[in-house]
Protein backbone atom coordinates (compact mmCIF):
# COMPACT_ATOMS: atom_id res chain seq x y z
CA UNK A 1 0.00 0.00 0.00
CA UNK A 2 0.96 3.64 -0.67
CA UNK A 3 1.88 5.30 2.69
CA UNK A 4 2.08 9.50 1.54
CA UNK A 5 2.38 8.20 -2.15
CA UNK A 6 5.47 5.57 -1.37
CA UNK A 7 4.40 2.45 -1.96
CA UNK A 8 5.17 0.22 0.86
CA UNK A 9 4.96 -3.39 1.68
CA UNK A 10 5.40 -4.44 5.43
CA UNK A 11 8.93 -6.25 4.98
CA UNK A 12 11.74 -6.31 2.45
CA UNK A 13 15.26 -6.48 2.44
CA UNK A 14 17.46 -4.43 2.11
CA UNK A 15 19.81 -2.99 -0.51
CA UNK A 16 22.41 -4.68 1.08
CA UNK A 17 21.02 -8.10 -0.07
CA UNK A 18 20.54 -9.21 2.90
CA UNK A 19 19.45 -7.46 5.89
CA UNK A 20 15.15 -7.06 6.53
CA UNK A 21 13.49 -3.60 7.60
CA UNK A 22 10.28 -4.21 8.96
CA UNK A 23 7.35 -1.26 9.80
CA UNK A 24 7.62 -0.89 13.73
CA UNK A 25 4.03 -1.80 14.66
CA UNK A 26 4.68 -0.64 18.12
CA UNK A 27 5.38 3.44 17.38
CA UNK A 28 1.91 3.61 15.33
CA UNK A 29 -0.14 5.58 14.85
CA UNK A 30 1.96 8.41 16.10
CA UNK A 31 5.34 7.13 14.36
CA UNK A 32 6.08 5.66 11.60
CA UNK A 33 9.38 4.03 11.78
CA UNK A 34 11.34 0.91 10.14
CA UNK A 35 13.75 -1.14 12.08
CA UNK A 36 16.39 -3.27 11.06
CA UNK A 37 16.88 -6.76 11.50
CA UNK A 38 20.30 -8.34 11.64
CA UNK A 39 19.84 -11.48 13.15
CA UNK A 40 17.34 -14.44 13.76
CA UNK A 41 16.94 -13.08 17.33
CA UNK A 42 16.25 -10.09 16.20
CA UNK A 43 13.44 -11.41 14.30
CA UNK A 44 12.65 -13.38 17.20
CA UNK A 45 12.12 -10.27 18.95
CA UNK A 46 10.20 -8.37 16.08
CA UNK A 47 7.54 -10.91 16.34
CA UNK A 48 7.01 -11.78 20.46
CA UNK A 49 7.62 -8.03 21.23
CA UNK A 50 4.73 -7.35 17.93
CA UNK A 51 6.92 -4.76 16.00
CA UNK A 52 5.15 -7.27 13.60
CA UNK A 53 2.07 -8.88 14.27
CA UNK A 54 -0.67 -10.45 12.02
CA UNK A 55 -0.95 -13.82 10.79
CA UNK A 56 0.82 -13.63 7.79
CA UNK A 57 3.32 -10.68 8.60
CA UNK A 58 4.06 -13.61 11.23
CA UNK A 59 5.20 -15.87 9.11
CA UNK A 60 6.95 -13.68 6.22
CA UNK A 61 8.90 -12.42 9.13
CA UNK A 62 9.81 -16.40 10.51
CA UNK A 63 11.23 -16.73 6.94
CA UNK A 64 13.64 -14.52 6.72
CA UNK A 65 14.63 -14.66 10.55
CA UNK A 66 15.93 -18.57 9.03
CA UNK A 67 17.75 -16.78 6.66
CA UNK A 68 19.30 -14.39 8.86
CA UNK A 69 20.20 -17.63 10.57
CA UNK A 70 21.92 -19.09 8.01
CA UNK A 71 24.09 -16.10 7.15
CA UNK A 72 25.88 -16.87 10.70
CA UNK A 73 25.60 -20.56 10.61
CA UNK A 74 24.06 -22.73 7.88
CA UNK A 75 24.61 -26.17 9.51
CA UNK A 76 21.03 -28.36 9.96
CA UNK A 77 21.77 -27.80 13.78
CA UNK A 78 21.64 -24.31 12.89
CA UNK A 79 19.03 -24.50 11.14
CA UNK A 80 16.95 -26.58 14.13
CA UNK A 81 18.15 -23.79 16.26
CA UNK A 82 16.58 -21.13 14.35
CA UNK A 83 13.39 -22.71 14.03
CA UNK A 84 13.27 -23.26 18.17
CA UNK A 85 13.39 -19.76 18.91
CA UNK A 86 11.24 -18.65 16.22
CA UNK A 87 8.55 -21.30 17.51
CA UNK A 88 8.48 -20.04 20.66
CA UNK A 89 8.08 -16.34 19.60
CA UNK A 90 3.84 -16.73 19.38
CA UNK A 91 1.43 -19.90 19.56
CA UNK A 92 -1.34 -19.38 18.27
CA UNK A 93 -1.03 -18.03 14.48
CA UNK A 94 -0.49 -21.19 12.48
CA UNK A 95 1.35 -19.59 9.63
CA UNK A 96 4.39 -19.23 12.27
CA UNK A 97 5.12 -22.89 12.22
CA UNK A 98 3.48 -22.95 7.90
CA UNK A 99 6.33 -20.58 7.03
CA UNK A 100 9.04 -22.47 8.98
CA UNK A 101 7.69 -25.63 7.49
CA UNK A 102 7.74 -24.30 4.18
CA UNK A 103 11.54 -22.94 4.51
CA UNK A 104 12.83 -26.25 6.49
CA UNK A 105 10.97 -27.77 2.72
CA UNK A 106 12.92 -25.80 0.67
CA UNK A 107 16.45 -26.50 2.38
CA UNK A 108 15.72 -30.01 3.05
CA UNK A 109 19.10 -32.07 1.31
CA UNK A 110 19.82 -29.33 0.21
CA UNK A 111 23.92 -28.59 -0.02
CA UNK A 112 25.24 -26.11 2.23
CA UNK A 113 26.69 -23.93 -0.48
CA UNK A 114 23.15 -23.30 -1.79
CA UNK A 115 21.29 -23.28 1.15
CA UNK A 116 21.81 -19.07 1.97
CA UNK A 117 20.45 -18.23 -1.85
CA UNK A 118 17.44 -20.69 -0.99
CA UNK A 119 16.41 -19.52 1.71
CA UNK A 120 16.38 -16.00 0.85
CA UNK A 121 14.36 -17.03 -2.50
CA UNK A 122 12.11 -18.77 -0.66
CA UNK A 123 11.68 -16.41 2.12
CA UNK A 124 10.34 -13.74 -0.63
CA UNK A 125 8.35 -16.24 -2.66
CA UNK A 126 6.04 -16.59 0.53
CA UNK A 127 6.16 -13.00 0.54
CA UNK A 128 5.05 -12.41 -2.84
CA UNK A 129 2.50 -15.74 -2.51
CA UNK A 130 0.89 -13.96 0.42
CA UNK A 131 0.49 -10.87 -1.62
CA UNK A 132 -1.55 -12.18 -4.30
CA UNK A 133 -3.34 -14.63 -2.17
CA UNK A 134 -4.81 -11.44 0.11
CA UNK A 135 -5.30 -9.96 -3.35
CA UNK A 136 -7.61 -12.87 -4.57
CA UNK A 137 -9.18 -12.51 -1.03
CA UNK A 138 -9.79 -8.79 -2.09
CA UNK A 139 -11.64 -9.98 -5.61
CA UNK A 140 -13.94 -12.60 -3.92
CA UNK A 141 -14.65 -10.55 -1.16
CA UNK A 142 -15.81 -7.44 -3.03
CA UNK A 143 -18.31 -9.52 -4.68
CA UNK A 144 -20.23 -9.61 -1.19
CA UNK A 145 -20.08 -5.84 -0.98
CA UNK A 146 -21.16 -5.56 -4.55
CA UNK A 147 -24.18 -7.43 -3.96
CA UNK A 148 -24.84 -5.49 -0.40
CA UNK A 149 -24.36 -2.49 -2.31
CA UNK A 150 -26.93 -3.37 -5.09
CA UNK A 151 -29.97 -3.77 -2.10
CA UNK A 152 -29.23 -0.06 -0.83
CA UNK A 153 -30.50 3.43 -1.72
CA UNK A 154 -27.88 4.68 -4.03
CA UNK A 155 -25.33 6.92 -1.95
CA UNK A 156 -25.75 4.90 0.83
CA UNK A 157 -22.87 3.25 2.45
CA UNK A 158 -22.35 -0.64 2.95
CA UNK A 159 -21.12 -0.69 6.78
CA UNK A 160 -18.54 -3.15 7.42
CA UNK A 161 -17.64 -3.80 11.04
CA UNK A 162 -14.40 -5.34 11.43
CA UNK A 163 -12.10 -6.31 14.93
CA UNK A 164 -8.61 -5.98 15.41
CA UNK A 165 -6.42 -5.13 11.89
CA UNK A 166 -6.32 -7.74 9.66
CA UNK A 167 -5.38 -4.87 7.00
CA UNK A 168 -2.03 -4.54 5.37
CA UNK A 169 -0.18 -4.13 8.12
CA UNK A 170 -0.98 -7.47 9.21
CA UNK A 171 0.36 -9.42 6.01
CA UNK A 172 3.04 -8.56 3.11
CA UNK A 173 0.41 -5.80 1.50
CA UNK A 174 -3.41 -5.57 0.52
CA UNK A 175 -4.47 -7.20 4.19
CA UNK A 176 -6.85 -10.02 4.51
CA UNK A 177 -10.23 -9.10 5.45
CA UNK A 178 -9.08 -4.74 4.57
CA UNK A 179 -8.46 -6.19 0.76
CA UNK A 180 -12.46 -6.01 0.25
CA UNK A 181 -12.72 -2.92 1.38
CA UNK A 182 -10.30 -0.79 -0.70
CA UNK A 183 -11.04 -2.97 -3.32
CA UNK A 184 -14.29 -1.46 -2.84
CA UNK A 185 -13.65 1.52 -2.13
CA UNK A 186 -11.30 2.21 -5.22
CA UNK A 187 -14.02 0.43 -7.24
CA UNK A 188 -16.52 3.98 -6.07
CA UNK A 189 -18.55 1.85 -4.33
CA UNK A 190 -19.89 3.38 -1.18
CA UNK A 191 -18.08 1.88 2.26
CA UNK A 192 -17.78 3.09 5.77
CA UNK A 193 -15.83 0.96 7.88
CA UNK A 194 -17.11 0.47 12.39
CA UNK A 195 -13.52 -0.05 13.21
CA UNK A 196 -13.41 -1.76 16.67
CA UNK A 197 -10.60 0.04 18.75
CA UNK A 198 -9.57 -4.31 19.94
CA UNK A 199 -8.40 -3.81 23.51
CA UNK A 200 -5.85 -4.39 24.88
CA UNK A 201 -3.32 -3.75 22.23
CA UNK A 202 -5.70 -1.13 20.32
CA UNK A 203 -4.79 -2.79 16.99
CA UNK A 204 -8.11 -1.72 15.36
CA UNK A 205 -7.48 2.28 16.73
CA UNK A 206 -3.82 2.29 16.06
CA UNK A 207 -3.41 0.24 12.72
CA UNK A 208 -6.79 -0.13 10.85
CA UNK A 209 -7.60 3.29 11.53
CA UNK A 210 -4.50 4.52 10.53
CA UNK A 211 -4.67 2.05 7.62
CA UNK A 212 -7.88 3.44 6.51
CA UNK A 213 -7.43 6.58 6.79
CA UNK A 214 -4.15 6.85 4.70
CA UNK A 215 -6.32 5.17 1.92
CA UNK A 216 -8.92 7.69 2.86
CA UNK A 217 -11.70 5.05 3.70
CA UNK A 218 -14.49 6.56 5.51
CA UNK A 219 -14.16 5.02 9.21
CA UNK A 220 -14.94 5.07 12.99
CA UNK A 221 -13.16 4.04 15.93
CA UNK A 222 -15.62 2.34 18.35
CA UNK A 223 -14.86 0.76 21.20
CA UNK A 224 -15.21 -3.24 21.67
CA UNK A 225 -18.60 -3.09 23.31
CA UNK A 226 -20.20 -0.84 20.60
CA UNK A 227 -20.36 -3.36 18.20
CA UNK A 228 -23.66 -5.14 18.90
CA UNK A 229 -25.42 -2.32 19.86
CA UNK A 230 -24.82 -0.85 15.88
CA UNK A 231 -25.80 -4.64 14.77
CA UNK A 232 -29.23 -4.48 16.82
CA UNK A 233 -29.98 -0.88 14.75
CA UNK A 234 -29.63 -2.11 11.46
CA UNK A 235 -26.35 -0.03 11.37
CA UNK A 236 -23.89 -2.41 10.02
CA UNK A 237 -24.46 -4.68 6.81
CA UNK A 238 -21.36 -7.37 7.26
CA UNK A 239 -19.05 -8.32 9.16
CA UNK A 240 -15.39 -8.94 7.93
CA UNK A 241 -12.44 -10.07 10.45
CA UNK A 242 -8.69 -11.97 10.13
CA UNK A 243 -8.18 -15.30 11.31
CA UNK A 244 -4.54 -16.54 12.86
CA UNK A 245 -5.99 -20.39 12.52
CA UNK A 246 -9.02 -21.90 11.34
CA UNK A 247 -9.29 -25.25 11.26
CA UNK A 248 -10.19 -28.18 9.16
CA UNK A 249 -13.88 -27.93 9.86
CA UNK A 250 -14.14 -24.11 10.00
CA UNK A 251 -13.84 -22.95 13.42
CA UNK A 252 -11.90 -19.80 13.78
CA UNK A 253 -9.10 -18.15 16.17
CA UNK A 254 -9.05 -14.78 15.74
CA UNK A 255 -8.11 -11.37 18.04
CA UNK A 256 -9.93 -11.97 21.48
CA UNK A 257 -13.59 -10.34 20.79
CA UNK A 258 -14.12 -12.21 17.66
CA UNK A 259 -16.77 -14.82 18.97
CA UNK A 260 -18.71 -12.22 20.88
CA UNK A 261 -18.59 -10.04 17.68
CA UNK A 262 -20.32 -13.14 15.95
CA UNK A 263 -22.72 -14.16 18.95
CA UNK A 264 -23.65 -10.34 18.33
CA UNK A 265 -23.68 -11.10 14.13
CA UNK A 266 -25.77 -14.00 14.96
CA UNK A 267 -28.46 -13.07 16.87
CA UNK A 268 -28.90 -10.01 14.76
CA UNK A 269 -28.90 -11.69 10.94
CA UNK A 270 -25.76 -10.00 10.61
CA UNK A 271 -23.51 -12.13 7.47
CA UNK A 272 -20.22 -12.38 9.47
CA UNK A 273 -17.24 -13.84 7.10
CA UNK A 274 -13.63 -14.60 7.97
CA UNK A 275 -11.20 -13.79 5.45
CA UNK A 276 -8.67 -16.96 5.41
CA UNK A 277 -5.36 -17.04 3.53
CA UNK A 278 -4.92 -21.00 2.95
CA UNK A 279 -1.63 -20.96 4.43
CA UNK A 280 -3.73 -20.12 8.32
CA UNK A 281 -5.69 -23.10 7.58
CA UNK A 282 -4.51 -25.86 10.56
CA UNK A 283 -5.25 -28.87 8.46
CA UNK A 284 -4.60 -30.77 11.43
CA UNK A 285 -7.23 -30.11 13.92
CA UNK A 286 -10.97 -30.08 13.97
CA UNK A 287 -12.06 -28.84 17.19
CA UNK A 288 -11.00 -25.19 17.84
CA UNK A 289 -11.70 -24.80 20.95
CA UNK A 290 -10.41 -27.81 22.42
CA UNK A 291 -7.47 -27.64 19.95
CA UNK A 292 -5.95 -24.45 19.18
CA UNK A 293 -3.74 -22.84 22.34
CA UNK A 294 -4.73 -19.25 23.13
CA UNK A 295 -1.62 -16.90 23.61
CA UNK A 296 -1.77 -15.51 26.86
CA UNK A 297 0.13 -12.26 27.16
CA UNK A 298 1.61 -9.95 29.73
CA UNK A 299 -0.94 -8.13 32.14
CA UNK A 300 0.75 -4.95 31.67
CA UNK A 301 -1.03 -5.04 28.23
CA UNK A 302 -4.08 -4.58 29.59
CA UNK A 303 -2.94 -2.28 33.29
CA UNK A 304 -0.73 0.03 31.10
CA UNK A 305 -2.20 2.45 28.17
CA UNK A 306 0.30 4.44 25.60
CA UNK A 307 -0.54 7.43 24.00
CA UNK A 308 0.39 10.87 23.14
CA UNK A 309 -0.16 13.55 25.24
CA UNK A 310 -1.99 17.29 23.73
CA UNK A 311 1.68 18.07 23.87
CA UNK A 312 2.87 15.74 21.59
CA UNK A 313 4.67 13.44 24.02
CA UNK A 314 4.27 9.70 24.19
CA UNK A 315 3.41 8.40 27.29
CA UNK A 316 2.22 5.31 29.14
CA UNK A 317 -0.20 5.40 31.70
CA UNK A 318 -1.59 2.78 34.59
CA UNK A 319 -5.18 2.27 34.55
CA UNK A 320 -6.16 -0.67 37.18
CA UNK A 321 -5.67 -0.25 40.74
CA UNK A 322 -1.50 -1.48 41.95
CA UNK A 323 -1.96 -5.32 43.00
CA UNK A 324 -5.20 -6.15 41.02
CA UNK A 325 -4.22 -9.62 39.34
CA UNK A 326 -4.57 -8.87 35.35
CA UNK A 327 -5.12 -11.30 32.81
CA UNK A 328 -4.78 -11.14 29.49
CA UNK A 329 -5.90 -13.83 26.54
CA UNK A 330 -4.92 -12.57 23.33
CA UNK A 331 -7.56 -14.61 21.36
CA UNK A 332 -10.38 -16.50 20.83
CA UNK A 333 -12.02 -19.28 19.02
CA UNK A 334 -15.63 -18.80 16.83
CA UNK A 335 -17.03 -21.96 16.08
CA UNK A 336 -17.89 -22.14 12.53
CA UNK A 337 -21.63 -22.42 13.66
CA UNK A 338 -21.54 -18.43 13.51
CA UNK A 339 -19.75 -18.08 10.58
CA UNK A 340 -21.78 -17.23 7.33
CA UNK A 341 -18.81 -18.27 5.27
CA UNK A 342 -14.88 -18.05 4.48
CA UNK A 343 -13.50 -15.94 2.16
CA UNK A 344 -10.35 -17.61 0.81
CA UNK A 345 -8.00 -16.89 -2.09
CA UNK A 346 -9.96 -19.37 -4.40
CA UNK A 347 -13.35 -18.12 -3.12
CA UNK A 348 -15.77 -18.34 -0.57
CA UNK A 349 -16.16 -21.60 1.10
CA UNK A 350 -19.20 -22.90 3.47
CA UNK A 351 -17.17 -22.92 7.22
CA UNK A 352 -17.16 -27.13 7.28
CA UNK A 353 -15.12 -29.80 6.44
CA UNK A 354 -16.74 -30.22 3.21
CA UNK A 355 -16.97 -26.60 2.16
CA UNK A 356 -12.85 -26.11 2.77
CA UNK A 357 -12.32 -29.51 1.02
CA UNK A 358 -14.29 -27.97 -1.81
CA UNK A 359 -11.76 -25.41 -2.07
CA UNK A 360 -8.80 -27.38 -1.76
CA UNK A 361 -9.19 -31.14 -2.60
CA UNK A 362 -5.08 -31.51 -2.59
CA UNK A 363 -5.51 -30.85 1.28
CA UNK A 364 -8.13 -33.68 2.23
CA UNK A 365 -6.84 -36.54 3.82
CA UNK A 366 -3.23 -35.06 4.43
CA UNK A 367 -3.82 -33.73 7.78
C1 LIG B 1 -4.37 -11.32 8.79
S1 LIG B 1 -4.00 -11.98 10.33
C2 LIG B 1 -4.69 -10.74 11.34
C3 LIG B 1 -4.97 -11.21 12.73
O1 LIG B 1 -3.81 -11.15 13.57
C4 LIG B 1 -4.11 -10.33 14.68
O2 LIG B 1 -3.52 -10.76 15.86
P1 LIG B 1 -2.15 -10.03 16.39
O3 LIG B 1 -2.31 -8.57 16.12
O4 LIG B 1 -2.10 -10.40 17.85
O5 LIG B 1 -1.04 -10.69 15.60
C5 LIG B 1 -5.62 -10.39 14.79
O6 LIG B 1 -6.06 -11.61 15.37
C6 LIG B 1 -5.98 -10.30 13.34
O7 LIG B 1 -7.29 -10.67 12.99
Amino acid sequence: MKVDGKPYRTIWVNGDGWSVEIIDQTRMPHRFETVTLKTVADAAHAIKAMLVRGAPLIGATAAYGVCLALREDDSDEAIDRARDLLIETRPTAVNLRWALDEMREALRNRPRGERLEAAYRRAAEICDEDVEICRSIGRHGLKLIQEIAAKKPAGEPVNILTHCNAGWLATVDWGTATAPMYMAFEDGIPVHVWADETRPRNQGASLTAWELGHHGVPHTVIADNVGGHLMQHGQVDLCIVGTDRTTASGDVCNKIGTYLKALAAHDNGVPFYVALPSPTIDWTVHDGVKEIPIEQRSGEEVSRMTGRTAAGAIETVTITPDGSPVANYAFDVTPRRYVTGLITERGVAEPSPEGLAALFPERVGRG
